[in-house]
């Protein structure tokens, strides 16, 4: 009965997981092609083996960080990397310079400045966050500067968000004529509730660090000076278990969000069992840990 039930609930998280990809592989192609040529700035990704964390960094300082075409997918096959790497366990996501992400690149944005290809560059950007949201680690932004439209819908494909004290964010889309084109709409409102999110597209208003602290956007404020190493330490009290216990934590909670009650308790059940008696429950027994 329970292997029926394993072999059962893969696919249906696999399919969940796949959605973009399968559905829209041709439109991603299309829209692959379309956004290389536009050139600025690049993306870098540094894997530590030693800790298990990565850092994806957004190098276009001298525009604010804003996002090319270029960018947007070399962002696609970095999370494509990250998706295979077994013994990762978390991610920090920031920007160079003195800005987390000014949003879409303006000079890319004038030469794809009509529907279709508004459709593609969204297909694109919405199948890599929602991938980086589906990732099996511990996700952070570390919002240092300001993440304005489009960097501010980067912010809520992670887990979580540090600030630092100079961070600021704001959903300036309306202001623009526009709407959340990276899906960062709809992680809003999962992440604040459907009023605060719609509070913040309809005002565009700049939210300090201290206000994303309040409101609940933001887990917490590190130094200026110091503000890499304290989300590394923050993040580092997160992932102290083996990368197989985090692996199976996290895809608990996207299973919780993508799928059916029920498919979701399965979903659970299957990550438990082979972590029940595995390498390190027997080293935790053995240890006789006391919980106090
Ligand atoms: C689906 C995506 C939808 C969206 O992202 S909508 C939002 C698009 N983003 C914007 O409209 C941001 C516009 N920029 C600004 O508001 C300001 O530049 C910003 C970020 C507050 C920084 O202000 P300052 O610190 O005073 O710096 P600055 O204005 O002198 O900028 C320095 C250089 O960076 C450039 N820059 C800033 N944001 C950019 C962008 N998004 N695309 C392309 N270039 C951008 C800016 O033009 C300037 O370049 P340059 O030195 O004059 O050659």
């Amino acid at each position: 009965m329970i292997s029926i039930g394993l072999k059962k609930i893969r696919p249906i998280l696999q399919f969940n997981l796949r959605l973009y990809q399968s559905l829209s592989k041709s439109t991603l192609n299309e829209a692959i092609e379309k956004l290389k040529p536009l050139k600025g700035g690049h993306i870098s990704l540094v894997k530590d083996e030693a800790s298990g964390i990565a850092t994806i960094t957004l190098e276009h300082a001298e525009k604010k960080n804003a996002l090319s075409g270029q960018m947007m997918v070399e962002f696609a096959d970095i999370v494509e990397d990250l998706k295979l790497w077994e013994s990762g366990k978390g991610l920090i996501l920031r920007g160079s310079g003195d800005t987390f992400c000014s949003g879409g690149d303006l000079n890319t944005v004038k030469n794809i400045n009509n529907p279709c290809d508004g459709l593609l560059m969204s297909t694109l950007m919405h199948s890599t966050l929602n991938q980086l949201y589906c990732l099996p680690l511990v996700t952070v932004t570390l919002v240092h500067g300001k993440a304005i439209g489009g960097g501010s819908e980067l912010t809520t494909a992670t887990d979580f968000r540090v600030f630092s004290n100079t961070g600021e964010t704001s959903f300036v889309q309306g202001k623009m004529g526009v709407v959340t084109g990276w899906g960062g709409g709809t992680r809003l409102v999962h992440l604040l509730g459907p009023r605060l999110a719609l509070y913040l597209m309809t005002s565009c208003k700049k939210v300090s660090s201290e206000e994303a602290l309040n409101i609940g956007l933001s887990d917490s404020t590190v130094p200026v000076d110091s503000r890499y190493e304290d989300t590394l330490n923050w993040l580092h009290q997160l992932i102290k278990h083996d990368s197989e216990v985090i692996n199976a934590m996290k895809n608990i909670v996207i299973g919780a969000r993508n799928l059916t009650l029920e498919e979701s308790f399965l979903n659970e059940r299957t990550l438990f069992s082979p972590l029940w008696g595995g390498p390190a429950n027997m080293r935790a027994l053995k240890k006789n840990v006391k919980h106090k």
